[in-house]
């Protein structure tokens, strides 16, 4: 007899309280050992359509509910007796008849119809679409993304808002097809598999049903109920992360899609094959040890190290391969050392601002590790537009040649230095210091971080992936990936489903960022056919007559949350700089909220809101977030706009501005407040402020 777990069983273990979560588990692993259940009280829910669920005693009140046939019994639920009774007579499990995946059904008649959409709510944008988005598609279209039969018609006869809450009850590819279809997407049909398959076997099957072989495994997915995406991936997760590829790969997808969890997936499938040992490297060291920890849950348990895979920070990966080989540490360069050090060499040089010199040095000069004049004379400044002509460059390029041998002298390098001395290292060597590299926020890599990655990768099919997003691109200038060397035309995909933001919260958002997104080699990454899998509140984008008009309102609106039981810790609060970061604390204080400033060094996560800019949202998550003081002045940022030095360098700065907005918003699960006073910034306008 197989043996399994559903999704469902693991979100309602996460429900329960500690006691009763304990005694589930401890059930769920005697099942697991012995399916028959010797000495366990197996009863048959006699009130239910499919005669295969039973309930199995847990604790005096708590019941898991399994199906079980003569080949497999399949851990579905559990919760207080009636609560679990009332859930398996509520439910069927059926092999769908078009796409052949086994599904548990919800049974159509006994969901109560929700609300019809009030016309006055109807957005302006949504007034176009037809009333009942559904209302022409065929039996046989809905079959085709496993629309369970008895479903139809119903559906079809939904307005939009009804069939918002309606797909909450379908087979999730059923669900994510019907949220597409109701924005107007088509979606694509799912794969068929031939009769004979196993139906749990099947790709749609496996992102609800998971075989467990072992204790070890079904303890893992138990440990950590309410992070499913350890145990259940989407198809094309799953099919993007336990892959073989024949070069550099990228998976792409806009925020919340679960990149991080096919890279981490990914990551730890590789350090599985014979003399594996996966680098897997991110942004920041915070990211890091974020990864870290999850990484060690995907294993049972969060403080567990996977010793198969290293995982540090872009910067620490080199200084660590720098220390293997020199047995000493880099002495890294601050940033205010290489401004001194450059000050010091620009006597006579009067016609550039000291701004303009400092970002040629560490855009163009340390960016690009131009060691030679005639490199410089060459260099196409990819990301400086301001055009200097061949007299200029010779005239500078003395200042900025003292300034790399000064710190040279004086034992220091830049981080573009220290990667550039590691890619020398293993440009050359065969050997290679990792089986495979793994590497998320890929967007914001550098060039010489991409040659590093590329130097220190092994040459083989899998040797480099990428996870990443175009649309959250703040740190970088784009540049061609191609033409150092790193091709990942052809294997290059994108992740279309949002785990995290609500359906409300995710539309917003993505009217910040255009349709589609293109790199330097012309490989586009489409932004719109993403559905979200829950619904949750409009974002409410205000605009105030002064400061303090918005902080009165900020602050109610935060109180709000914690009425509304969020707890302190779930909510967020950013603003563009630190230049604003007063007027967040001000409202906090107001608000009478415990405050942990965000830093370089990651999140401490006690019984405090969090406040910070918002370049460090990346990587972190909230129920609620407030994006405030975006004043015009703000976004994008005056002193950015005043350093354009032309209308290709605006764009530019334009771009990475909605980006940051972007990646601020987009922490946000299910509430989201952004505000600003007048004149307010203009990028309220597109995420629909009223
Ligand atoms: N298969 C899954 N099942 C359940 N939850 C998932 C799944 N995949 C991802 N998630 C959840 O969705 C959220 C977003 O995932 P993740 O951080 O991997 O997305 P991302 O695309 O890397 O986001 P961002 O670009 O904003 O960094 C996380 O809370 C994650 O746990």
């Amino acid at each position: 007899m197989t043996f399994l777990i559903a999704d469902t069983f693991v979100k309602a273990v996460a429900r329960l309280d500690n006691q009763s979560r304990k005694a589930a588990k401890l059930t769920a692993l005697d099942l697991q050992m012995d399916p028959a259940g010797k000495g366990k009280s197996f009863h048959r829910i006699d009130k239910s359509r499919d005669e295969n669920f039973w309930s199995v005693r847990a604790s005096r009140d708590i019941r898991l509910i399994v199906h079980k046939t003569g080949e497999r019994m399949v851990l579905c639920y559990v919760d207080h007796h009636d609560e679990a009774y009332a859930w398996a007579e509520r439910r069927v499990f059926e092999t769908h008849p078009t796409t052949r995946a086994l599904q548990i059904v919800e049974i159509e008649e006994r969901v109560e119809q929700p609300p019809a959409q009030d016309p006055a709510t109807i957005p302006d944008h949504l007034i176009q679409q037809p009333v009942l988005p559904l209302a022409n598609c065929t039996d046989e279209a809905l079959l085709q993304y496993g629309v369970p039969p008895s479903w139809l018609a119903r559906l079809r006869k939904a307005d939009t808002d009804q069939l918002l809450d309606l797909a909450s009850h379908l087979p999730q590819e059923a669900q994510e097809a019907v949220l597409s279809l109701a924005i107007g997407e088509t979606p694509e049909p799912l794969a068929v598999e031939p009769e004979e398959a196993d139906e749990a076997l099947h790709p749609d099957a496996q992102r609800r049903f998971r075989f467990v072989d072992g204790k070890e495994e079904l303890e893992a997915a138990l440990n950590y109920p309410w992070d499913q995406w350890t145990v259940f991936l989407h198809p094309s997760q799953h099919a993007y992360a336990y892959r073989d590829y024949s070069g550099p790969a990228r998976v792409g997808g806009s925020a919340g899609t679960g990149k991080t969890v096919v890279a981490l997936h990914r990551a730890k499938w590789l350090s599985g094959k014979p003399g594996g040992k996966v680098l897997l490297s991110t942004f920041s060291r915070p990211l890091a040890v974020a990864l870290t920890r999850k990484l060690g849950i995907m294993n049972g348990d969060e403080k567990r190290i996977v010793p198969t895979v290293h995982v540090a920070s872009f910067v620490d990966a080199a200084a660590a391969l720098y220390t293997l080989h020199h047995g000493r540490e880099p002495y890294l360069a601050r940033e205010a050392d290489q401004k001194r050090i450059l000050a010091r060499h620009t006597d006579g040089i009067t016609a550039y601002s000291e701004a303009f010199l400092w970002t040629e040095w560490r855009d163009v000069i340390d960016g690009w590790q131009l060691h030679r004049l005639e490199d410089y004379l060459e260099v196409s400044r990819t990301g400086r537009r301001s055009r200097i002509g061949k007299k200029q460059r010779e005239d500078l390029w003395p200042v900025f040649e003292a300034t790399r041998q000064t710190l040279i002298q004086r034992g220091m390098m830049t981080e573009a230095m220290l990667f550039e001395a590691v890619t020398a290292l293993y440009t050359e060597k065969k050997e290679k210091p990792y089986s495979a590299i793994v590497i998320d926020e890929a967007q914001d890599l550098g060039p010489p971080e991409l040659r590093f990655f590329a130097a220190i990768a092994p040459d083989d099919g899998n040797g480099l992936y990428f996870a990443g997003d175009l649309g959250q691109q703040i740190f970088q200038h784009p540049f061609s990936w191609k033409q150092l060397g790193v091709n990942v035309q052809g294997r290059s995909s994108t992740l279309t489903v949002n785990y995290r933001t609500s359906h409300q919260i995710r539309q917003s958002a993505d009217r910040l960022l255009p349709e589609a997104l293109s790199d330097l080699d012309g490989i586009t990454s489409r932004r719109r056919g993403t559905v979200s899998l829950f619904n949750g509140p409009s974002p409410q984008v205000l605009k105030f007559a002064s400061e303090g008009d918005e902080a009165e309102a900020v602050a109610g609106w935060l109180k709000q949350c914690l009425e509304d039981g969020i707890e302190t810790h779930e909510i967020g609060l950013f603003v563009r700089d630190r230049d604003r970061l007063p007027r967040a604390r001000g409202v906090a204080a107001a608000a009478g909220f415990d405050v942990e400033t965000l830093s370089g060094s990651g999140r401490d996560a006690g019984d405090q809101i969090a406040i910070g800019v918002m370049h460090l949202a990346k990587g972190l998550e909230f129920k609620a977030v407030a994006v405030m003081a975006c004043d015009e002045e703000a976004l994008p940022l005056q002193s950015r706009i005043e350093q354009a030095v032309d209308e290709k360098d605006l764009d530019e700065i334009y771009d990475t501005e909605r980006h940051l907005l972007y990646v601020a918003c987009t922490r946000a699960r299910e509430r989201l407040l952004v505000t600003g006073t007048r004149p307010a910034s203009e990028f309220l306008d597109d995420l629909g402020s009223s």
